[in-house]
């Protein structure tokens, strides 16, 4: 899959018509802000001037790593990552409420928990292993495992395609996993690690001084792999590897893709690095809490729809985002036009 996919940005070739039919809606040139914005990247990636939000999904992929097991990086115990995956199953945990509230389809997957499921007719099972290696001592995984994961992934996307979504978001869930996020981010962006690293998911100072110590370990240890999908297999965990080829696969398939908070956004960054042209297709959801999340923002000239100083990760800013999305389309085909709606232009005076 990797070696064969193709993206490119979509044509450009529409966008004036499209702007067009935005500035012939009744309101002031401008007036509904960042949802034009939207309305035109929607219309692009479709390559219609009426774009449509069908059957938007959230998945969620979940995994653990190996380093969580030690407690130096993470507040949470491991056992987390598998208990949250059953309030998913339950349908108690925040994404489940957003999407039952804004009527998303959502998918869990065990992409790599360290836990044994009984199987459960909601749980989409593509565990690559009980959870990543231990990055202090080895690569968390083997390359082929890093492709296994990454195809995994990219394979549930041309599933939800296939069966009629176009506007898709990610989430995970795996302890440890904002740890992972902090090592991938500073081996793409360069930003020193200690500006990558933060709280996840409530790491006091002590803590955050430890996880920072930690990660600097790892870091001494493999150093900064150059390629990508390298950079993935020795700090990343199967959940956060899936997401990078969905997002990968999505925007192959020119699909909307939503992006969530840091851990998604790291798993983007290596997107990006192999296939640049990826973030014509991404709605950036929000801006978490979370330490790095800005400046790998600003790494990828991302400018985030929300600021509701959420870390939670599971998809649940993207969740909030595809109502946006689905606004932004609404405008752009229901809005009446001036000519329509007999109302006078600026510069016509009565
Ligand atoms: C109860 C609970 C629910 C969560 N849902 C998402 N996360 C989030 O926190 C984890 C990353 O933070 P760290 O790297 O500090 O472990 C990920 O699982 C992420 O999805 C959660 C974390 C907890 C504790
Ligand atoms: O921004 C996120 O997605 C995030 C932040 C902290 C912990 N988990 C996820």
């Amino acid at each position: 899959m990797l070696a064969t996919l193709r993206i490119t940005a979509p044509d450009q070739s529409l966008s004036a018509a499209l702007q067009q039919c935005i500035d012939q809606k009744t309101k002031p040139l401008g007036a509904l802000g960042r949802l034009e914005a939207l309305a035109l990247q929607a219309g692009l990636i479709q390559q219609s001037l009426h774009p449509i939000v069908h059957k938007p999904g959230i998945i969620v992929f979940a995994g653990d790593h190996g380093i969580a097991a030690q407690g130096l990086v993470n507040p949470y115990p491991q056992a987390v990552t598998a208990q949250m995956v059953y309030n998913f199953l339950n349908g108690g945990a925040a994404i489940n409420v957003f999407c039952a509230v804004h009527n998303l389809a959502l998918s869990v997957v065990d992409a790599g928990v360290n836990h044994n499921f009984t199987p459960h007719s909601d749980l989409v099972d593509r565990k690559v292993a009980m959870g990543t290696q231990n990055y202090l001592y080895g690569k968390a995984m083997t390359d082929s495992a890093c492709h296994e994961a990454l195809e995994a992934g990219a394979a549930l996307v041309r599933e939800k395609q296939a069966a009629g979504c176009n506007t898709i978001g990610f989430g995970e869930m795996g302890i440890g996993n904002s740890a992972a996020a902090s090592l991938i981010m500073h081996c793409i962006t360069g930003i020193p690690l200690e500006d990558c690293v933060g709280a996840g998911t409530g790491a006091n100072a002590t803590q955050q001084a430890l996880k920072l110590k930690t990660l600097q370990h790892a870091l001494e240890k493999h150093g900064v792999p150059d390629d990508p999908f390298d950079v993935l297999a020795t700090y990343g965990g199967f959940e956060t590897v899936m997401i990078c080829g969905a997002i990968l696969q999505a925007a192959a398939l020119q699909m909307m893709v939503v992006i969530d908070g840091f851990i998604v956004t790291a798993a983007l960054l290596a997107a990006h690095r192999a296939h640049p042209d990826v973030l014509a297709y991404c709605v950036f959801a929000h801006s978490s809490h979370e330490k790095g999340h800005r400046a790998m923002l600003a790494y990828l000239g991302a400018a985030p729809l929300l600021q509701l100083d959420m870390r939670l990760g599971e998809g649940t800013g993207a969740a909030l985002a595809i109502p946006l999305i689905k606004s932004a389309v609404g405008f752009l085909n229901h809005m009446a036009t001036f000519a329509q709606a007999g109302v006078s232009t600026s510069g016509t005076t009565a």
